[in-house]
């Protein structure tokens, strides 16, 4: 997890989305990001400055592992999903390497919790990362935080490994060809 010698700090891609601004869904069915997932985790993450972005996720009931508490494997989806999102940020696609969480404090159903990442710095196609999220405000103490290596890849990834029914409807759909292509063109 920690970056190797050689390493470069990451840089803002010219055309990466202004501060503040929403980064809308990479896929309509994605469990973290998509409203097409009735259950899913429905993250609206954000632009920031640097190479950073936020997010906002409100644990529901669906989302428990123990009574009125989120499931950890939902937590780092909700981390995996905001670190997932720095991609737009570089302007590269990316997929989850590694991912490493700490559990620091239960979240309880109806929790809002405030996530952070940012992107530590880049080697080859290795994108070193990290994440927090917080309980209680964006200032509250942090419950659970992960560290991650996201690996670049090409959009044949997807197409190569995808299932094919998937595959064709995104395809076949222009907006989702048009997200794709936003990243693709990076050079
Ligand atoms: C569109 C965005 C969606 C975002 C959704 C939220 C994020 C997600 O959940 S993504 C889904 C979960 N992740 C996946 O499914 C990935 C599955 N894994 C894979 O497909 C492959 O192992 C993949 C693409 C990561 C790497 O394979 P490949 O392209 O052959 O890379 P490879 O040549 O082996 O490695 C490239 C570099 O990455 C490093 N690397 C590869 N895997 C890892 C890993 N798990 N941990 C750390 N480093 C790694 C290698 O050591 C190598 O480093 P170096 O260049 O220094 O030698």
């Amino acid at each position: 997890m920690t970056p190797p010698a050689g390493a470069r700090p990451p840089v803002r891609h010219p055309e990466a989305p202004a501060p503040g601004e929403i980064i809308g869904s990479h896929y309509e069915h994605c469990f973290g990001c998509g409203g097409g997932q009735p259950h899913g985790l429905h993250l609206e993450t954000r632009a920031r400055e640097g190479v950073r972005v936020t997010a906002e996720f409100r644990v529901k009931e669906a989302h428990q592992g123990a009574p009125g508490l989120a499931h950890g494997g939902v937590l780092a989806t909700a981390l995996d999903e905001t670190l997932g999102a720095l991609g737009w940020m570089l302007r590269v696609i990316a997929v989850t390497g590694r991912l490493e969480t700490d559990y620091l404090r239960p979240v309880p159903v109806d929790t809002v919790l405030h996530l952070d990442a940012e992107v530590l710095a880049v080697h080859g196609r290795k994108i070193y990362c990290t994440a927090t999220g917080r309980i209680g405000g964006p200032e509250g103490p942090v419950a659970v935080r992960a560290d991650a290596v996201f690996i670049e890849v090409k959009i044949d990834h997807f197409i190569e490994n995808g299932r094919s029914a998937e595959i064709q409807a995104v395809l076949a759909d222009p907006d989702q060809v048009k997200v794709a292509r936003a990243l693709e063109v990076n050079p």
